[in-house]
């Protein structure tokens, strides 16, 4: 379903990858692995359709994702290095406002349920800019709770969760992969997450 062809990654004077591809079929996750500055977030951007490859193809379904973007950005959902959370809002108005902006339904009953599955019950009204660092993070993972979407892209889920969250996370993405989703995902922390097939691609050297 989601296939890299002979990609080429250049950010700024340097050449992170080239001739770089993968095939990800339903219920498969793939694991990207290097260094740090190994190029990881950067192939994430592209298979989000963020960051043009200088060559290569990124198709969905068999067609290349520039020739559907609408339609490809409403079967993925991604979670960046950086949480994308508004600091003076609340979880729920995130959560909500994010949703509108993708053009999602949300009702707020499911958005409140997403925050209790996620830890945050009684945390929903309260500032983001007063909540840990962990808490934001289940803040922005909430919106995969109740989005149903075919691809996931996680960059680096597991940073600042507790062991407790981590566990829950790992069951979520079991649970994704089980229904015939797909996720691709970088981390630097070796998490056990049931799957039908995980698939490692290792990026640059060391
Ligand atoms: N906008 C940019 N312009 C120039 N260079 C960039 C830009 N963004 C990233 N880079 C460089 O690209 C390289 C790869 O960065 P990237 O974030 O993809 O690495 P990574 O493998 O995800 O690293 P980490 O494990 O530390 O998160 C780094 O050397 C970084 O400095």
């Amino acid at each position: 379903m989601l296939q890299a062809q002979n990609l080429q990654c250049v950010r700024g004077e340097r050449q992170l990858f080239s001739h770089l591809g993968f095939t990800l079929d339903a219920g498969e996750l793939l694991y990207l692995q290097g260094r740090n500055g190994a190029g990881k977030t950067s192939l994430l951007r592209m298979l989000v359709g963020l960051l043009p490859p200088v060559a290569g193809e990124i198709l969905w379904k068999g067609s290349s994702i520039k020739r559907q973007a609408e339609n490809y950005r409403a079967e993925l959902c991604y979670l960046g290095h950086h949480n994308g959370t508004k600091e003076d809002l609340t979880p729920l108005e995130n959560l909500l406002t994010s949703a509108r902006l993708h053009g999602e339904h949300l009702a707020e009953d499911d958005a409140v349920d997403a925050l209790e599955q996620v830890g945050l019950a009684g945390r929903e009204d309260i500032a983001c800019k007063y909540l840990s660092q962990g808490q934001k993070r289940r803040v922005a993972l909430a919106r995969l709770v109740k989005k149903r979407c075919a691809l996931w892209i996680l960059d680096e889920p597991f940073v600042a969760l507790d062991s407790t969250a981590v566990g829950w996370l790992a069951e979520l993405i079991g649970g994704h992969l089980q229904r015939g989703g797909l996720c691709v995902m970088t981390t630097h922390q070796p998490v056990a997450i049931s799957a039908g097939a995980v698939k490692e691609l290792r990026i640059g050297a060391g």
